[in-house]
């Protein structure tokens, strides 16, 4: 059966150390969304997001998309199926109002992997200690959209499994036994 483990999370949490780990070690591919944010120093195009200008992702057809922060970022029915064509399990990774169009639209088949840390101070350092932009890091932490998705709203919590990211062993553990459990 074809599924597709949604993950969300608030900015450093670990979304992308989690799908890099699950495609390293279970050859999990990731939808790959479009954004009009800049590229961050070893992001590539194509893998980590088809970066978009303004114009170009107007012209795109999507699945949904949502403002977040000061930039654009949408996903489309077609990166789904071209993820699914590798293999009948994914991920992607998408925030909270992301989260509600897919669990809407493909059921069970989407299992929600909200991932949280036991002290959001240590958001910020991770988002310094990646090497983001200062700025960029200040304006991401006073958006709305940051300070919306530290909590989940009621609606989705009832659907969300819940893995908190203080230590990366344990978590490597905990995916591996989900992915076990998702296996059968
Ligand atoms: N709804 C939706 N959200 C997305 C999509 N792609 C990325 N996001 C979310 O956009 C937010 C910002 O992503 P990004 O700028 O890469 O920041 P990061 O969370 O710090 O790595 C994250 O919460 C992502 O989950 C998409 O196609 N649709
Ligand atoms: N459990 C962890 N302990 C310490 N650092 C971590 C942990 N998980 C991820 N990181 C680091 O924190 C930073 C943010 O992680 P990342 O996966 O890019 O987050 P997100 O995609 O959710 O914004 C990265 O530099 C990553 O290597």
């Amino acid at each position: 059966m074809q599924r597709i483990i949604i993950i969300a999370g608030p900015s450093g949490v670990g979304k992308t150390t989690v799908t890099d780990y699950l495609y390293k070690k279970y050859n999990i591919p990731r939808v790959i969304t479009h954004t009009t944010r800049p590229m961050r120093t070893g992001e590539i195009n194509g893998k980590s997001y088809y970066f978009e200008t303004d114009d170009t992702f107007k012209k795109l057809h999507f699945f949904e998309h949502v403002k977040y922060g000061d930039y654009q970022y949408g996903s489309s029915r077609e990166a789904l199926e071209k993820a699914w064509r590798k293999n009948d399990l994914v991920t992607l990774i998408v925030e909270t109002e992301g989260v509600a169009s897919y669990l809407n639209k493909l059921g069970n088949k989407a299992y929600f992997l909200y991932l949280t840390v036991s002290d959001s101070k240590i958001l910020k350092q991770r988002l310094i200690e990646r090497g983001d932009d200062v700025q960029e890091i200040e304006k991401r932490i006073n958006s709305q959209e940051y300070k919306r998705d530290l909590r989940l709203k009621p609606n989705l919590e009832r659907f969300a499994h819940y893995i908190i990211n203080d230590n990366l062993a344990d978590t490597k553990e905990k995916l591996d036994k989900l992915i076990t459990s998702l296996e059968k």
